[in-house]
């Protein structure tokens, strides 16, 4: 194919690897995405429907879908499932009253047939936040011990310095490399 630039190319030959990011409205879920993207906090506001970013880690490509978390949109999130082989569940950390209410939209996930593939990397995010929750303890709370039918990982991080996140990517990339 020789008119097709060399990025064409090399976007048609690599494989894909689709993610979608979730997690309850604030957790920061669009601000993980655009440091994945740029390194950057970029000012955000409540997302209304999606966004969608390539991220390429080490020559490994993902097509990472941040959904809006807000309560009206998460029946929605199932319009995403297909060929998900990544779901990123970003938990903020600091949002002790909620993690109820996220361990029941994780369990309805995770029984969605659609997603019978995917492996789970949780993000326990906001820990530069005094008192919020550690990875340890979101775990303990959310059971994660009890899920035998999905790959999972949980990672503490905090989206506005990026800590945290390169260990997370490095863990899903470790998951395509084990296929
Ligand atoms: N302190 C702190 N604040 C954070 C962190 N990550 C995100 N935030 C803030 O949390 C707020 C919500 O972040 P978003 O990324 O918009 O949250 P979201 O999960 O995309 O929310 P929806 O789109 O409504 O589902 C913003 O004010 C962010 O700056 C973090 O690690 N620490
Ligand atoms: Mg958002």
């Amino acid at each position: 194919i020789p008119n097709l630039p060399n990025s064409c190319i090399s976007a048609f030959s690599s494989t894909e690897h689709k993610v979608i990011i979730v997690g309850l409205d604030n957790a920061g879920k669009t601000t993980i995405l655009y440091q994945f993207l740029m390194n950057e906090v970029v000012h955000t506001s409540p997302t209304i429907g999606s966004n969608v970013e390539e991220i390429v880690v080490k020559k490994t490509h993902f097509l990472m879908w941040d959904i809006g978390g807000q309560e009206t949109l998460r029946s929605a999130w199932n319009s995403y499932y297909s060929n998900t082989e990544f779901v990123i569940l970003v938990v903020d950390s600091t949002d002790r009253e909620r993690l109820t209410v996220m361990k029941e939209e994780l369990y309805k996930m995770l029984a969605h047939e659609e997603l019978r593939n995917a492996a789970v990397l949780v993000f326990a995010n906001k820990q530069d936040v005094k008192n919020s929750m550690t990875a340890a303890e979101i775990s303990g709370l959310l059971t994660l011990t009890s899920i035998k039918d999905h790959p999972w990982h949980i990672q503490g991080c905090c989206a506005l310095t990026g800590e945290g996140l390169p260990a997370g990517l490095d863990w899903m990339r470790s998951k395509i490399k084990a296929n």
